[in-house]
């Protein structure tokens, strides 16, 4: 009987084990496929650009945030041309970037054009500046500016002015630029967005719109230039410290700034620094912070990959992500809320006075 029974035990045992078996085989085929990945991923993200001596075009580059790309691009050597409209603030933008030179040879250029108005003016100043100081390495579109305010308080041609500066100032300089980069086999083309150009917030109906578009030229273009080395960067900054920022913060609604602030303000030379690394490196994605972090993997949506780390990074995080979002989500609409109540009842009482 106890032979019996140890018998008919050891053999229902190995059924017992056959699935945790079949887990580890599994797990063991993804370990492989994570580990192949990894090994072919040189494969897939692209050289990095090299910075000393390349030409480096900075649109914007008179203040702020694109001052500071510039002169973090000029610490690594680069050749730079500031593309803004005041030639005063352009001449004083030019001493600053100039103080960072590591060589004797660099050379800052200045050219007064608006981005935003016609290709043609856009065209020729780029060719100028190619004669100058050799074709484009890398292009920064940071031109660009922001009005903030109840949707039907804006003025209605202020969403065609932001569509102008902030969509059409980054196509135009980006079209002059390609096709000596794809003839080249070689480029980065900077985009520079906002947080706001991934979640649509209250105050910025013209602002958000502006900066969501260049996600989608950004795609569109990726896949469009990959084939020719010439990798496409979306920067995500949130609220920096720079004279547009200040401008900015005259006009702003109560919920816009109460909702920004969920992100903090960072200075232009982090975000610079920042920018400028993923842009040599070739990433897709630029961000900023915990929340610039969770944000961009949270909106990756179709856009293109650079690395392994980063796919697998998206595929796992992207739920706890979106659960972390509804909170913030929830606390956003009781701001919006609060205000209406607040202005409701001040409104009362300034009746009753
Ligand atoms: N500061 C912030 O909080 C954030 C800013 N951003 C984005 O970063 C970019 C830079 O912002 P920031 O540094 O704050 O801005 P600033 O206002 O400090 O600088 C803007 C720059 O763009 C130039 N510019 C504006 N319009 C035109 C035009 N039509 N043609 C050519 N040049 C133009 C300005 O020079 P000029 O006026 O002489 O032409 C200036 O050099 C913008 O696109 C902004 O939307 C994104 C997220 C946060
Ligand atoms: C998992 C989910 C995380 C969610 C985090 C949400 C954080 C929202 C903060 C939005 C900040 C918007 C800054 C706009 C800056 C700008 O473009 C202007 N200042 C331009 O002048």
């Amino acid at each position: 009987m106890s032979s019996a029974l140890s018998h008919w035990f050891s053999f229902n045992s190995w059924w017992l084990l056959l699935p945790f078996v079949m887990l580890l085989v599994v797990a063991a085929f993804i370990v492989a496929f994570v580990l192949l990945l990894y090994m072919i991923s040189p494969l897939i993200s692209p050289n990095p650009l090299k910075l000393n001596g390349a030409h480096v075009v900075v649109t914007g580059g008179s203040s702020g945030i694109g001052k500071c790309i510039a002169m973090e691009c000029y610490k690594h050597g680069a050749f730079i041309t500031l593309v803004a409209r005041d030639e005063h603030k352009l001449v004083q933008a030019k001493k600053e970037v100039e103080k960072c030179a590591i060589n004797d040879k660099q050379v800052v250029l200045c050219i007064s054009v608006d981005v935003s108005k016609d290709y043609n003016q856009v065209e020729s100043v780029i060719k100028q500046a190619q004669e100058k100081l050799g074709p484009v390495d890398m292009l920064v579109n940071c031109a660009g500016t922001s009005i903030s305010g109840k949707f039907e308080e804006v003025e209605v041609d202020r969403f065609k002015k932001l569509m102008e500066v902030n969509y059409l100032g980054s196509v135009y300089p980006t079209r002059a630029v390609v096709t000596t980069m794809k003839e080249r086999r070689m480029g980065r083309i900077m985009f520079v967005s906002s947080q706001a150009g991934q979640i649509g917030l209250f105050g910025y109906t013209a602002y958000s719109p502006s900066k969501f578009a260049l996600r989608g030229l950004a795609e569109a273009l990726q896949m469009e230039m990959k084939p020719y080395n010439i990798y496409v960067t979306v920067a995500y900054p949130p609220d920096t410290d720079t004279p547009g920022f200040a401008e900015e913060s005259k006009t702003k609604p109560l919920e816009t700034k109460l909702i920004s602030e969920t992100s903090g303000v960072c200075q232009p030379e982090q975000v610079a620094k920042i920018v400028v690394k993923d842009a040599v490196q070739g990433n897709f994605t630029s961000s900023f912070g915990p929340d610039g972090y969770m944000l961009s993997a949270l909106t990756c949506g179709m856009s293109p990959v650079t690395s392994i780390t980063e796919g697998l990074q998206q595929i796992v995080t992207m739920g706890l992500f979106r659960t972390i979002a509804l909170f913030y989500l929830g606390s956003f609409d009781s701001i919006v809320r609060r205000c209406m109540i607040q202005r409701e009842q001040s409104k009362a009482a300034d009746k009753r006075e």
